[in-house]
């Protein structure tokens, strides 16, 4: 593919069926500026929590005083090509997902060009990290991960960490993922404009490449179950990542599901999350072991730090 072939697959706005690109971004931002407003007003959560020394590496979290200490955790990684949006406007599941009996919780994390995209995995394992030692104080029944895009590309990398060797954590705590529209091969990125900010070389994009690390992948989740979710109005090179990806993690032996969302693209795909009878809602809401519409009757919000 050239240059030009290759910029136009990887800008998602261009593939959508519903309007121009610059007006689906600029929807995108609106819809889930939104709806994070909501939760943030309606469930009970804890915000700009910090796990480490910059200003971005804080995270939220909703449902915690609320919910029981079993309640699984489902963590959220925001997307935009590691160098826009922020956790700020990316709680718009908190709402089905807390009603749901999950705690959910939001992480930010440094952008580029400030810092590099080796370094964003390193924030994003440390923000699981300090999940991870919730997960484990509260008694919770399991830590689920889900990303967007950038996101899921990031989420990816997290399951190919070996948390035992990497901070004392057991890898067991995590037991699923939900993967929507990401990006598990890097190196296509190289030669387009996405890459301006990140300035990776072909040897850095293959190191932050979930596909690099599958062996690391194999061992570290066998016991978790995958699902790797993609928009129909997907580009067809996004398309191609998250089929190819969880072909190879099949082929790995490993539990794991594609769905192929009808009549979505890279932007409601994931916006929709916000509706509790969408279909992706009700996929990770399955995977958690929690039924559909059990609600918890006391979400009410008592504090908001
Ligand atoms: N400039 C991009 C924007 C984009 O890719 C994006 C925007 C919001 C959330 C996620 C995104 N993509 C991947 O992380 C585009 O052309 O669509």
């Amino acid at each position: 593919m050239n240059n030009e072939e290759l910029e136009k697959q990887y800008s998602p706005s261009k593939w959508t069926h519903r309007c121009s690109p610059d007006e689906v971004v600029k929807q995108h931002v609106m819809i889930v500026a939104e709806e994070s407003e909501k939760a943030k007003s309606e469930i009970e959560c804890q915000i700009d929590r910090i796990y480490g020394d910059t200003e971005r590496q804080k995270l939220d979290i909703f449902g915690a005083d609320t919910l029981p200490g079993d309640a699984p955790i489902f963590l959220y990684i925001h997307g935009g090509y590691w160098h826009m949006m922020g956790r700020e406007i990316s709680s718009y599941m908190v709402r089905p997902i807390c009603k749901a009996g999950a705690v959910v919780v939001v992480i930010g994390y440094d952008l580029a060009p400030k810092v590099s995209i080796s370094e964003i995995v390193n924030q994003c394992k440390k923000a699981l990290s300090f999940v991870l030692n919730l997960a484990s104080h509260r008694g919770s029944s399991g830590v689920y991960i889900g990303g967007h895009s950038a996101g899921g590309h990031l989420a990816a990398m997290m399951l190919s960490v070996d948390w035992m060797s990497e901070s004392m954590q057991s890898n067991s705590m995590i037991k699923g993922a939900l993967l929507v529209s990401g990006i598990y091969d890097l190196q296509p990125l190289v030669n387009t404009s996405v890459n301006d900010p990140l300035k990776m070389t072909q040897e850095t994009a293959w190191e932050n490449s979930p596909l690099k690390h599958l062996d690391k992948i194999k061992k570290t989740s066998s016991h978790r179950h995958i699902i790797v979710a993609v928009g129909q109005h997907d580009s067809p090179e996004f398309r191609r990542q998250s089929q190819e990806f969880q072909q190879k993690l099949k082929d790995g032996g490993l539990s794991s599901q594609y769905v192929d969302v009808a009549d979505t693209d890279h932007f409601n795909v994931i916006e929709n999350l916000q509706n509790e009878d969408y279909e992706l809602t009700k996929e990770l809401i399955k995977m958690m072991k929690l039924i559909i519409n059990d609600v918890v009757d006391d979400m009410a919000k008592t504090s908001c730090s």
